[in-house]
Formats: C-alpha cells, sequence, structure tokens
C-alpha cells in the first residue's frame, strides 16, 4: 500500500500556480496593494472580517472566509478559520489522489497561499495590558494556518510578514502566477520561526504570570540583527540577535559610518554602553579594551569629562571603545578623532559632531537613541558547554544610605562621593576588581586578576606608569580612594592601597577577617565603608 508517498526534494514540483489565496492579518501595512496585485494576477481572495473589509473597501473583490465555510465566525473571533475547509484547502497534497478525493469528497477547494500576520501578543504584553488582554491576543487560528500552510510548503506559499508581499508578488509575475519551491521552502522556515517565537513569548509571559524566574523549560527567541564578519577569532563565525526588549544599546544603535562591526566590537561596546549608563548627572566618559575599562570620569562637560577619561591610561586607550552619556558635540568629537579609536557609541551626535567624524571614515559611530537603565531588572544568559546559565541582571545599586562606615575615621564629603563613583565603576570591571579614583575619575584599574591583592598593585602600576608618563610629579593615587568588587580576603589588598596612597575605601565587607582590614584601615587613618553588596563580574 501507497500510504506516505512523500515526494523526493528533487520531486517536488518546480513553481505552484497560486489560484486561491487566504488574508488573514492583524497588522494591515501593504494589505490593499497586495491584495491588488494577487486580484490582478487573477487569484481569488479569500477573507476573515477586518481584513476582508479593508480589502472591499478599496474595492478589490473578496469573499469572506465565513461564506467559503458555511460557518460564521464566533466567539468574537475566536473561531473564524478553524475549519476542515480551510486546513483541508492547506493541507491536502496536490500529488496525492487521496488527499484530492478527500478534497472532492468533502467540497473542499485548495488554498494556495496565505498571508497572516498574529494578533500582537508580544505588543500587547510589552505594553502592560491585563492579564484577560493578554489572553484574548493570544492568536489561535493564524498559527494554525501559518503551519498547516508551511507543512505543505511542496504547493503551498505562506506569508507571515509584509517584507515579503513584494517578492512574492514580482516572482508570480516572473513565473505565470506561480511561486518557486525555493521561496515556499524558505517562507516556509519564516513562518515556523516566527509561530516558535511566537508560543516562545507566549510561555515566557505565563511564566511571569506565575512568578516563575526558572520555568521547567527555557524558550528564548531572538531575531537576527546582523552576521559579523567573523566571531571572537577569525575561524569562529557568528551574528548578532536581539531579544525585542529595546533596552537602549547596541540592540537599538544605528551605525552612522565606519567598518562592518566585528563580534568583539560588539562585546565591548555593550560593556562600554552599559558602563557610561551608570552615570546621569553629569556628562560621563567611559573608554573600554577587551570589555574592561581603561578609563571612566564624570566632568562638568562631555569634552571635560573625555580628556579624564583618557587620562587614566592613554596607553590602553589606543584602539579602544568610547562612550557617552550625553549628545555627542564637535568639540569632543574633535578630540575623539584625534585618538585611534575602533567605536564611538552615543545616545545621539549632533550635526557638527557628526560632520567631525565623518573624516575618520573606519571610526564605527553607533548612536543608541537613548541611555540605558542601570537598574531595570531583566535577565542574562550565557551559553556554557551543553548548557545556559541564567541569572537576573546586576541592577544593584549602592548609594549613600545603603553604607555603612566600619572606621573610625569617617570618609569625607569628596571621599564619600570618589568612593561611589569607584564602586560603580568597579561593576563594570572583571574580577577581581580594583579601582582607584580621584575626583570623579579613575586613576588606576586593576581588572581580572586571580588574586585580589595582585589586581591592588596592578591598579597602583598602572596609575604609577600614567602619571610617570604625564610627567606628574606626585603618583596619582595619592589621596585618591579605592574600590573592591568583593571583599578583601586578608589586610594585604588593603595594604597595598595605602602604599599607593589611597586615603579611602569602599567594599562590601564579610570577610572572616573583616576586622583584622579594619584594624590595618585604623592603623592608617583610612576612612573604610561597607557596602554589603558584592559585584563579581566574571
Ligand atoms: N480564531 C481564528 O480562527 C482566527 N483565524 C485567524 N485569526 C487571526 O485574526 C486576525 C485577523 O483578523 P481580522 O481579519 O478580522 O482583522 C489575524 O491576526 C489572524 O491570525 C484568528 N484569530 C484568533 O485565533
Amino acid at each position: 500500500m501507497f500510504l506516505f508517498p512523500f515526494l523526493h526534494e528533487s520531486e517536488a514540483p518546480m513553481t505552484a500556480r497560486i489560484a486561491r489565496a487566504l488574508i488573514s492579518v492583524s497588522d494591515k501595512t501593504g494589505l490593499v496593494e497586495f491584495a491588488k496585485s494577487l486580484h490582478e494576477q487573477g487569484v481569488e481572495i479569500l477573507s476573515t472580517g477586518g481584513s476582508a473589509k479593508a480589502i472591499e473597501a478599496a474595492g478589490i473583490p473578496v469573499k469572506e472566509v465565513a461564506s467559503h465555510t458555511g460557518f460564521p465566525e464566533i466567539m468574537d473571533g475566536r473561531v473564524k478559520t478553524l475549519h476542515p475547509k480551510i486546513h483541508g484547502g492547506l493541507l491536502g497534497r496536490r500529488s496525492v489522489s487521496s488527499h484530492m478525493q478527500a478534497m472532492t469528497d468533502n467540497d473542499i477547494t485548495p488554498i494556495d497561499l496565505v498571508a497572516v500576520n498574529l494578533y500582537p501578543f508580544e505588543e500587547t504584553v510589552a505594553k502592560g495590558a491585563d492579564y484577560d488582554t493578554c489572553i484574548e491576543n493570544i492568536d489561535i487560528g493564524g498559527p494554525g494556518m501559518i503551519r498547516s500552510a508551511a507543512k505543505n510548503h511542496e504547493s503551498v506559499t505562506v506569508i507571515v510578514d509584509p517584507a515579503d508581499y513584494g517578492r512574492v508578488v514580482a516572482e508570480m509575475g516572473d513565473n505565470a502566477g506561480a511561486t518557486t519551491y525555493e521561496t515556499r521552502r524558505a517562507l516556509a522556515a519564516k513562518a515556523y520561526a516566527r509561530t516558535g517565537s511566537y508560543d516562545a513569548a507566549i510561555s515566557t509571559w505565563f511564566a511571569g504570570q506565575l512568578g516563575e524566574t526558572f520555568p521547567q523549560r527555557l524558550n528564548v527567541s531572538a531575531e537576527l540583527k546582523q552576521t559579523l564578519r567573523y566571531g571572537e577569532n577569525p575561524h569562529q563565525q557568528a551574528a548578532f540577535y536581539t531579544n525585542g526588549k529595546n533596552r537602549p544599546g547596541v540592540a537599538t544603535a544605528t551605525q552612522l559610518q565606519g567598518k562592518e562591526l566585528s563580534f568583539n566590537n560588539l562585546n565591548d561596546t555593550d560593556a562600554a554602553f552599559e558602563l557610561v549608563s551608570e552615570f546621569s548627572e553629569k556628562p560621563a566618559v567611559a573608554i573600554i579594551k577587551h570589555a574592561n575599562p581603561c578609563g571612566v570620569a564624570e566632568g562638568e562637560t562631555l569634552l571635560d569629562a573625555y580628556h579624564k577619561a583618557l587620562s587614566c591610561d592613554p596607553v590602553s586607550a589606543f584602539g579602544g571603545i568610547i562612550a557617552v552619556n550625553r549628545t555627542l558635540d564637535a568639540a569632543t568629537a574633535e578630540e575623539i578623532a584625534k585618538l585611534f579609536a575602533e567605536v564611538v557609541i552615543a545616545p545621539d551626535a549632533d550635526d557638527a559632531a557628526k560632520a567631525v567624524l565623518t573624516a575618520k571614515k573606519n571610526l564605527r559611530v553607533l548612536l543608541t537613541g537613548g541611555m540605558a537603565t542601570p537598574d531595570e531588572a531583566d535577565m542574562t544568559l550565557r551559553s556554557l558547554s551543553g548548557g545556559y546559565l541564567l541569572q537576573n541582571r546586576d541592577a544593584g545599586r549602592v548609594t549613600r544610605d545603603d553604607l555603612k562606615v566600619v572606621t573610625k575615621r569617617a570618609p569625607s564629603e569628596q571621599e564619600l562621593n570618589d568612593l561611589l563613583f569607584a564602586f560603580r565603576v568597579g561593576k563594570h570591571v572583571k574580577s577581581n576588581a580594583i579601582v582607584y579614583v580621584k575626583n570623579s575619575t579613575t586613576v588606576g584599574i586593576g581588572a581580572g586578576q586571580m588574586s585580589r591583592v595582585d589586581s591592588s598593585r596592578i591598579a597602583a602600576w598602572k596609575a604609577e606608569e600614567a602619571s610617570k608618563n604625564a610627567g606628574e610629579e606626585t603618583v596619582r593615587t595619592e589621596a585618591s580612594v579605592v574600590s573592591s568588587d568583593a571583599f578583601f580576603p586578608f589586610a594585604d589588598g588593603l595594604l597595598a592601597a595605602v602604599k599607593a596612597g589611597a586615603t579611602a575605601v569602599i567594599q562590601p565587607g564579610g570577610s572572616m577577617r573583616d576586622q583584622e582590614v579594619i584594624d590595618a584601615a585604623d592603623e592608617n587613618n583610612i576612612a573604610m565603608v561597607f557596602t554589603g553588596m558584592r559585584h563579581f563580574r566574571h
């Protein structure tokens, strides 16, 4: 018995003529033009309530699905296309005689094209709609038709995105009203990606409703923003996907100019923009190399902040990524243009700044359209071999009220400001992270060392080098403050900071030897505050 005579790919019909189409769209962009083109190519159009009305209003002949099925749209549209005359017309295999016979026996006519876009569930959730509204925006009939049509792509064309109308119409024009197998297959793949992401959005929303931070099954959906030249290294392939949440940053950025972005560029630029987004009160600049800052500063103007940030480690800043938290102005752009930088990222740039940077053809300039909110709750996902690590984004932000003075001497006002600045920067430095700050400017950063005391020493040494290179008489860590992303396990890290000239320390506290560290601070007249919050970054 020849039950499932599946075609081999090579036997699949090359083209499939479209005699009948079903249009059922929530987003009516391009609908009338599309329906008009189909009509002009002799296609009979079936359509649901609102879509049919729009087509009819444009004077294009259309048949209501209800009159095609002989069954009315019921239950506020919950049931309109869920009918064997629709799904039989989509799923019946034209090459299988028993299927065609079943169609004839049941008065089912083939439907050769389906154009459907779904109830705007994601947008409804994003707007913060109530539970019932979200439920009503779960499309049932639409995904059903999409899945049926896509399964039968051997003969049926499925369109889920108005951006594809033109392509299909053009192809039909070139092929006597037919589409090619290649196009139908590509559209089918796109269709299942759409229903998959739609269901992922629904299951994520449900998990949220149930208060499940970590659902049993994690469904993640993201959209390709761009393929990249290569990955972290040239032998790796890479692409950038966005999650649709539109957090201002690399995901929302438009590239004004410059070379193609690489994987490392994006990773570093993200780090730079997230860091500079920590600061909103004053103009701030962060310069990043290999995802770690080599200079961060607040200033009275952006130019002032840039000069201060650059002064921290101008040697490392070469080839760096520069992020700013204000509209980029011409004066700052002119200074940036003097440095070899890979990327500049800003919420916006004025025309004069844009004009200055055009001279630097290779420099990538990204404009995000806004700043990211540092304490916004979200989840972060990282891949491991064979799995993923999911956690809350580190949205923790220490304020003055959280600080506990643990030493005899309390920090001065100036020290307090710098301590908070340093701790905020330290959150964005790979652990172990030690950050020296003076006047809202980093003066020495020790990142990514396996021992905290090494990070302390490196940060002090970097400051020493920068001071020497700038011909300064005193080392910049003199009378500075220092932050540590986690507690000092021993007094040695603190003593390294004392040796470098720091006068105040900020750290989470919580070590078994806290008292030892506090005593060492008191002995050296250091003011120390505990934050009670750690900012490891691995
Ligand atoms: N229930 C059904 O049988 C059904 N069939 C199609 N839809 C959706 O109805 C919308 C179009 O409705 P209208 O043409 O009435 O504006 C489309 O998003 C389509 O995916 C349905 N709606 C919900 O499931």
